[in-house]
């Protein structure tokens, strides 16, 4: 027997430093470590939130920033149900970059993936280079969520990744609904356990 109802994979994305793997750590152990290195290739960790008395298991993959991890962090995309793209607000370069990470999103990931656009550091407020107004812009334009945390003082991050795991609920229940509404098709198999539940002994 699980012991969930649901599980999503999580994908952060965005370039080096702009502060996925102090999302990732605030988020799973509620810390902010002192001098995060970079990382290496991928990292992976696990948490189970409860939303609505179910159990969500949230896969939260970590991916490198750097150039050099690019043809080993596409490869965790395909499987993704949600995305985080990550830049910070206080590097318009990570900003300028996002269109390029779009093309690899595209590319990569599956169609039916959830995008958030992410800006992090609100901490760092007087360093501010991307006005709220222009990202705001540019995530209506591409159709993804928005919203902008502090990893280093927790602001929005419980909130980034329980407002994910509910747009996937609701998703993957809108799937099921879908699939369930579906008019069976002439000579087309009912699963077992519908013909079962309904066989008279
Ligand atoms: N002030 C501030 N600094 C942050 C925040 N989040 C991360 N940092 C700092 O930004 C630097 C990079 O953070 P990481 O989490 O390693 O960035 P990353 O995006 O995972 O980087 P790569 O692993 O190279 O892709 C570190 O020095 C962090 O301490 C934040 O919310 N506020």
């Amino acid at each position: 027997m699980e012991d969930y109802d649901y599980l999503f994979k999580i994908v952060l994305v965005g370039n080096a430093g702009v502060g996925k793997t102090c999302l990732v750590r605030r988020f799973t152990q509620g810390l902010f470590p002192p001098g995060q290195g970079a990382t290496i290739g991928v990292d992976f960790m696990i948490k189970t939130v409860e939303i609505k008395g179910m159990k969500v298991k949230l896969q939260i993959w970590d991916t490198a920033g750097q150039e050099r991890f690019r043809s080993i962090t596409q490869s965790y995309y395909r499987s993704a149900n949600a995305l985080i793209l990550t830049y910070d607000i206080t590097c318009e370069d990570s900003f300028r970059c996002l269109p390029e990470w779009l093309r690899e999103i595209e590319q990569y990931a599956n169609n039916q993936v959830v995008t958030i656009l992410v800006g992090n550091k609100t901490d760092l407020a007087e360093r501010r280079e991307v006005p709220v107004r222009r990202a705001e812009e540019f995530a209506e334009a591409q159709s993804m969520l928005y919203l902008e945390t502090s990893a280093k003082e927790s602001d929005n991050v419980e909130k980034l990744f329980l407002d994910l795991a509910c747009e996937l609920i609701r998703e993957a229940q809108q799937n099921t609904l879908d699939n369930t509404d579906r008019a069976p098709v002439p000579g087309e198999g009912k699963p077992i356990s519908y013909l079962s539940c309904c066989s008279v002994n």
